[in-house]
């Protein structure tokens, strides 16, 4: 399902070929993130000056906020190659011991995905960022020995969504921690704008400004949508995109005005509607609407929280009062509602400490 949803900030098929076009190129090219951005240009730039390997870089943050292209910025910048592997094509530490065996002086390791990494290469990966060092492994049983394999000196670039599934151990190895947040609908249309000039779409500002509203904070589905406006400028007008024909073609795609889509609507909806408001567990709410829990925890609710229209409390999850007013609906006299908090969170906290009370 998650593939069809227009707002879902994972990566689709036709979303990979245009993610490429569409990537700057250096960090003046990367919009918004401007702490992370000034962060890291002191560590890569200071590495530069001293003729070093920069401190290993852990990106966090939700999908499609620029975690794959701040790590190609950061190759680009030190002028180095780059290898792109992630965590789950690491089944076992002789996997990762062969990509690290091979790594050229200076490269970049992208780890994508970093949290669900096999735990014995997690191991192996401590080793490795620390002393430039592998242990192989020969024989098994009591007669395997372990030999050091010294390795070149790499930077890592960890990729995670679930900063709070890290172990501790490893986040600590991280010289250099940036968490990517949502960002502005300013900087949005910034990025609307460059990529429908890459692209070739004409779009008047305004139209920029409504999509860029609507893209749920996140760069990838800007882009997305910016395509489905265009391919609906092209079929019912002369190809330019106004504000009207951005609008029309959003409601045809049935992503409202604060940039919920279907599924957003259905969580909400049952939570008002099944639920009373919550407090509901994850896993129930989950199956009330016919979706996986982690889908309704990593796609739909990072953002119904920061729009203020639901909370995560350790008792479950809780509709806002701006959610009933978002559906139209009446919460009942009884409902003690959060006000909601308005903002995403800083780091992965709320993740840790949701306690799943199905
Ligand atoms: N700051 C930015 N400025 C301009 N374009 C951006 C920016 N961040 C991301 N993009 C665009 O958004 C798309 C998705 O970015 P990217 O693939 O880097 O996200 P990601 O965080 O790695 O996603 P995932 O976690 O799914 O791998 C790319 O096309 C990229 O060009």
């Amino acid at each position: 399902m998650n593939e069809e949803r227009l707002v879902s900030a994972e990566q689709s098929v036709e979303d990979q070929a245009i993610d490429a076009a569409l990537r700057p190129k250096q960090l003046d090219d990367f919009i918004g993130q401007e702490r992370v951005r000034e962060q890291l240009s002191l560590v890569l730039h200071s590495a530069l000056r001293r003729g070093r390997t920069p401190d290993h870089v852990l990106l966090s943050g939700g999908p499609g906020l620029g975690k794959t292209t701040l790590a190609m910025i950061i190759a680009a910048e030190l002028g180095k190659p780059l290898r792109i592997t992630s965590g789950p094509a690491i089944e076992r530490a002789g996997d990762l011991a062969a990509v690290l065996s091979t790594l050229s002086e200076g490269e970049v390791l992208f780890l994508d995905e970093i949290h669900r990494m096999a735990r014995p290469a997690e191991e192996m990966l401590y080793l490795a960022m620390e002393d430039f060092r592998v242990d192989v492994v020969v024989g098994k049983g009591p007669g395997a020995t372990a030999i050091p394999l010294d390795i070149a000196r790499f930077t890592l670039v960890g990729a995670t969504t679930r900063a709070g599934m890290l172990p501790g151990p490893l986040r600590d190895r991280f010289g250099f921690t940036a968490h990517m947040d949502f960002y502005e609908p300013a900087e949005l249309e910034v990025i609307v704008r460059r990529s429908a000039g890459l692209l070739g779409v004409r779009i008047d500002d305004e139209a920029a400004a409504e999509v860029a509203f609507r893209s749920r904070g996140t760069p990838r589905i800007a882009n997305r949508l910016l395509r489905r406006v265009r391919d609906y400028a092209e079929v019912r007008a002369d190809g330019r995109v106004t504000r009207e024909l951005a609008r029309a073609a959003l409601k045809l795609y049935e992503v409202d005005e604060e940039g919920l889509d279907r599924l957003d609507r259905a969580v909400l909806r049952a939570l008002l509607t099944k639920f009373g408001g919550g407090p509901v567990g994850l896993s129930t709410l989950a199956v009330s609407v016919g979706e996986e829990p982690e889908t309704v925890e990593v796609v739909a609710e990072p953002f119904l929280v920061r729009q203020g229209l639901l909370a995560r409390t350790a008792r479950g999850r809780v509709a806002t009062a701006a959610a009933w007013e978002h559906l139209g609906l009446t919460p009942p006299p009884s409902a003690g509602l959060p006000t909601g908090t308005g903002a995403a969170p800083a780091t992965g906290a709320l993740f840790d400490v949701d306690t799943e009370p199905d």
